[in-house]
């Protein structure tokens, strides 16, 4: 008897890696300015030679302009931008871009078939420290982002970052939190539990979460959340298959967005697919292919990516017709 694991085939665009904050952990941003947008010029030739390969997703994700800055409603134009053009292409987005003002995350909700942010941590303290420099990182004004996504029937993703300076304590409140503005909404699809992983060019000297906590870790998230929020774990993260195998064994059940390359932790290929799918196979897990949004948010959708997303799941089932429930 197999068991079954999910991930998304997905393609990351980067509208710009330029961010006003400076997470001590982060690996991706550049300074503000230092960064030439990516245009829909340069985004079309690239998701134009992506067709046909089965990938579905298109993740755009993006470093952040001031909420008061006058470039501001120029980058929100731009994601929009991309998002539309992903669509128009027969791609489905989701966009994890940082805080978002209410309308901005109304207007990108018509562009989405589904959107995210990790919460992180709840716990203050840790604006003294690695977000010392991020404001966008007030875990008040991430859950508010969740609350509001929720309002706004957004199917949503979100997590917590594990090994940044927070308690256990920490992280029961942080998965509380989730839990109950789930429970108010019904809207969040999936959480991250993801191990901070020390990379080549961030500013935080200091060793990567233990992975050896980590199904320990997802056995206390599985108990703590609504059973119909899905737990995803990153594999290019979580190196070892004995201990991806035991991370599945202790709740998780999805590998979130398997891409060619991944932009927040490129120091961390992806595996290639098929050792990853031989590996899980000979533990007793079948891993395949989902959507960016799941089946129980579709009607959430505007008519136009219902539409979309029908195509989608018919193509996968067709690809894959003894595979039920995507
Ligand atoms: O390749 C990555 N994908 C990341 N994704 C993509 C994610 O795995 C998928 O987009 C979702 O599972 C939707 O299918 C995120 C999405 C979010 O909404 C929030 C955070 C992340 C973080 C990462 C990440 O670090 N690397
Ligand atoms: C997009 C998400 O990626 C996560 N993120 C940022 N930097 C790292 C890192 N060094 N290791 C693991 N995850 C990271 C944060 O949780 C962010 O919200
Ligand atoms: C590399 S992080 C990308 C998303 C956003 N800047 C955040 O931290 O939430
Ligand atoms: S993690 Fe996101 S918000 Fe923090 S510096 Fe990196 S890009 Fe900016």
């Amino acid at each position: 008897m197999y068991r079954n694991v999910k991930y998304s085939p997905a393609y990351t665009l980067v509208p710009t890696y330029e961010c006003f904050n400076r997470c001590e952990y982060c690996n991706f941003r550049v300074d503000p300015s230092q960064d030439a947008w990516l245009t829909l010029e340069q985004a079309e030739a690239r998701l134009q030679a992506l067709r046909g390969q089965g990938i579905c997703e298109i993740l755009i994700l993006s470093g952040e302009v001031h909420p008061e800055s006058k470039r501001r409603d120029a980058w929100l134009e731009r994601i929009e931008g991309l998002c539309e053009l992903a669509i128009a292409l027969g791609f489905l987005p989701h966009t994890n871009v940082g805080p978002l003002k209410y309308e901005e995350m109304l207007r990108l909700k018509a562009v989405n078939v589904s959107m995210g942010l990790m919460v992180e941590q709840v716990s203050p303290e840790l604006m003294q420290t690695v977000h010392r420099h991020a404001p966008s990182k007030r875990p008040e004004l991430r859950l508010q982002q969740l609350e509001w996504a929720g309002e706004l029937q957004i199917p949503f993703t979100t997590g917590l970052l594990l090994g940044i300076g927070e308690t256990e304590g920490d992280r029961r409140d942080t998965l509380e939190a989730i839990a109950q503005i789930h429970q108010r909404w019904g809207h969040i699809q999936e959480v991250i539990i993801q191990p901070y992983s020390l990379g080549n060019s961030q500013i935080l000297n200091a060793p990567g979460f233990p992975l050896e906590q980590l199904p320990s870790a997802i056995a206390i998230a599985r108990r703590a959340l609504p059973d119909d929020i899905t737990l995803q774990i990153p594999p290019n993260l979580v190196r070892y298959p004995d201990l991806l195998v035991a991370c599945l064994e202790a709740g998780a059940r999805d590998l979130g967005g398997i891409c060619p390359r991944d932009e927040v932790n490129p120091d961390y290929p992806h595996p290639h697919l098929q050792a990853l799918q031989e590996v899980l196979s000979t533990c007793g897990w079948y891993l395949y292919p989902r959507l960016p949004v799941y089946p129980q948010y579709e009607g959430w959708l505007n008519p136009a990516l219902q539409s979309r997303v029908q195509q989608w799941r018919n193509a996968l089932s067709l690809l894959s017709p003894v595979q039920p429930n995507l």
